[in-house]
């Protein structure tokens, strides 16, 4: 597979230049990785299970050593951009503790650590930045409650609103959608493109295939190292995701009484929901033939 269109011409958002993570029990979890995303965007990290998606994050934030090559984060090195604030992480629900006692209007506080002085004593901007926060993933009303009691998809939301209370220009989401609700996940992406229209650079992992197409203008894929990357209508082919996926994901071919149709839709799945093909066309939930009485985009 190659890499298509690298946005050349774009404001950078993510640069990863041939990077090499190994763990200190010797497992190498990434291989020489390369791929760019510019700013305004929003990226899916796609990819088995230990594929790396999680260390590629890791290593953006800094968390983990690179034994090999760069990261460049909106034209800066990544780690001048931590120190800047600019990039925020949201991560998978295991990797929080949630019997922490702590508030959800505290957590989201957190990201203004970086803007505070080292009292950490919250000024009017803090407050209003947090209050604003809350308000734009809507969990005002949930603000003095213990993060513990939340759902799931709740929980995340108070980790956008962290990130966006550290004002980061770009946010890493590690599988934001996994046990959360189709309401939810809605909201989540049409937030997710406001964000893009500010300018910002999201890094989305997620095994929810179909939602792809529907809100991420690129993607990537991994499997130790970047499969492919760049438009998600070039990447998102069958051919890619069967080189990606090997065995792993469920493939069907519908069987219909139009054998036209028969060989043409397909549907792949690793999660809960499913990638539908039309063709070669990997589709986007609103373009699905029949959802609004046409046959849709082809
Ligand atoms: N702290 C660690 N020490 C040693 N090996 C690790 C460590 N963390 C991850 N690995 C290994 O590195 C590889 C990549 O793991 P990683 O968690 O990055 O994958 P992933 O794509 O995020 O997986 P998933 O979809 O299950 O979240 C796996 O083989 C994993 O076992």
């Amino acid at each position: 597979m190659t890499a298509s269109n690298p946005a050349a011409a774009e404001a950078p958002g993510i640069c990863v230049e041939g990077a090499s993570v190994t763990y200190r029990n010797g497992q190498q979890a990434l291989r020489d990785a390369s791929f760019r995303t510019p700013a305004g965007s929003i990226t899916a990290l796609v990819g088995v299970n230990g594929s790396g998606k999680s260390t590629l994050f890791k290593a953006i934030m800094g968390f983990v050593k690179l034994a090999g090559g760069r990261i460049a984060v909106l034209g800066m090195p990544a780690r001048e951009a931590l120190r800047r604030k600019l990039i925020a992480y949201v991560p998978q629900s295991e990797d929080v503790d949630w019997n922490f006692p702590v508030l959800v209007e505290d957590v989201v506080m957190m990201g203004r650590y970086g803007h505070m002085g080292w009292m950490r004593r919250p000024g009017p901007a803090d407050r209003r930045a947090v209050d604003a926060a809350l308000a734009r993933v809507g969990l005002e009303a949930l603000r003095t409650r213990q993060i513990g009691e939340l759902s799931g998809g709740q929980q995340k939301r108070v980790f956008l609103a962290r990130a966006l209370a550290q004002d980061a220009r770009v946010i890493l989401l590690d599988e934001p959608f996994t046990g959360v609700d189709v309401t939810t996940e809605d909201a989540i992406i049409a937030l997710l493109g406001q964000l893009r229209q500010e300018g910002r650079v999201m890094l989305v992992s997620t095994h929810n295939l179909g939602s792809v197409p529907e809100f991420c203008d690129r993607a990537v894929l991994l499997n130790r190292t970047v499969l492919a990357y760049g438009r998600t209508a070039d990447v998102f082919t069958r051919a890619n995701l069967q080189a990606a996926f090997g065995g792993v994901l469920r493939h069907f071919a519908l069987s219909e009484t139009d054998e036209r149709r028969a060989q043409a839709v397909g549907i792949f799945s690793d999660d809960e929901r499913p990638l539908v093909f039309y063709g070669d066309l990997a589709t986007a939930r609103e373009h699905r033939p029949g959802r609004d009485g046409t046959e849709g985009e082809q």
